[in-house]
C-alpha cells in the first residue's frame, strides 16, 4: 500500500433496534468477510449507533459504558489483521451522560481518533437523551490525515470545512439517515466534498426502525464530486480506492483554500 492509495470497505448494515449482541454477532461476521475478501481493504467503516440503534429510551441500560466493549473487539480485530478502522458510532456511556461517539484504530489497534457528534438532532429527540460532543474528529490513518464527523454534521459546511482548512482529506461519515430525505443526503454530501475537495466516505445504515426506514445509499464521493460508489437499499459491503493525489491535483486546479475572503464573511 502506497501512502497515496487507500482502499476503504463500508459495512452498510442493518441494526436490530436495543439488542448490542445482535449488533456485535452481526458486525463480527461482515467484518470477517471483509478482510477474508480477495483484495484486503486498508480502512474498515460502520454506520452510527450500530450497537444499539436508536433505542433511545433504554439507551443508558444499554449503551457501551465508556466505549470499553467496542475499543477492546475493534483494537483485537485491528492488530489480529493489520487493519484500520473507523468504527461507525456506538452509544457510549461516560458517567451518567450519553455520548453517541466514534472510535478509530489503526493496524496496531492502538486508537488512532475519537469523535462524538457535536450537533445534535431535535427531529430525532437526540438532545432529549444525549449529550454532545465538544471537540473536532481529525486522526491520521496510513499517514492520511482524515476528518470525522456524524449524520447530521453534514448540514453544517462550517464543520467539514475547518476539518478542510485543518488539512482533512477524507472526511469519514458514518449515519442513520432516514427516508424522505435521500435528495438531502446525496446533495449534503457531493457539495461537501466539491467544497472541500476532499473524499467523503460516508456508511449509511439499512432497514427499519419502528416507523422510519433507513435507505442506505452509502457513497464514496471524490475530490471532484464524482461518486466512486454508492450502495441501494439493502445489506452490503462497498468498496472503493482512494488516490491522495487526486486532493492535490483538484486543489491545484481550483484554488478555492487560497481564493477565500474570509475577512467579508
Ligand atoms: O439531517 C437529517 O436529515 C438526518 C439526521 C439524522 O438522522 C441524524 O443525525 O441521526
Amino acid at each position: 500500500m502506497s501512502e497515496q492509495q487507500l482502499k476503504v470497505a463500508i459495512l452498510q448494515m442493518d441494526i436490530a433496534i436495543g439488542e448490542p449482541e445482535t449488533n456485535f454477532a452481526k458486525l463480527s461476521e461482515l467484518l470477517e468477510s471483509c478482510v477474508q475478501a480477495e483484495s484486503k481493504p486498508d480502512v474498515i467503516v460502520f454506520p452510527e449507533m450500530w450497537n444499539t440503534g436508536y433505542a433511545l429510551d433504554r439507551i443508558s441500560e444499554i449503551g457501551d459504558r465508556d466505549g470499553d466493549r467496542t475499543k477492546a473487539f475493534i483494537s483485537a480485530f485491528c492488530r489480529k489483521h493489520g487493519v484500520n478502522i473507523v468504527a461507525g458510532s456506538v452509544a457510549e456511556l461516560d458517567g451518567d451522560q450519553v455520548r453517541n461517539t466514534i472510535y478509530a484504530f489503526d493496524r496496531e489497534g492502538r486508537e488512532a481518533g475519537e469523535y462524538s457528534k457535536i450537533h445534535l438532532f431535535r427531529l430525532m429527540d437526540e438532545e432529549k437523551y444525549l449529550t454532545a460532543g465538544d471537540t473536532l474528529g481529525k486522526l491520521e490513518l496510513d499517514g492520511v490525515p482524515a476528518g470525522m464527523m456524524i449524520c447530521y454534521d453534514i448540514r453544517f459546511p462550517e464543520l467539514s470545512r475547518r476539518l478542510a482548512l485543518d488539512g482533512v482529506k477524507v472526511l469519514f461519515v458514518p449515519a442513520e439517515w432516514p427516508h424522505p430525505r435521500l435528495h438531502h443526503w446525496r446533495t449534503l454530501l457531493t457539495a461537501r466534498a466539491i467544497e472541500n475537495q476532499m473524499y467523503v466516505v460516508a456508511c449509511n445504515r439499512v432497514g427499519t426502525s419502528g416507523t422510519t426506514s433507513f435507505f442506505g445509499h452509502s457513497m464514496v464521493i471524490d475530490p471532484w464530486g464524482e461518486i466512486l460508489t454508492e450502495g441501494d437499499e439493502s445489506e452490503q459491503i462497498l468498496t472503493a480506492e482512494l488516490d491522495l493525489t487526486v486532493v492535490d491535483k483538484v486543489r491545484a486546479t481550483i484554488p478555492v483554500f487560497a481564493d477565500r475572503r474570509p475577512e467579508l464573511y
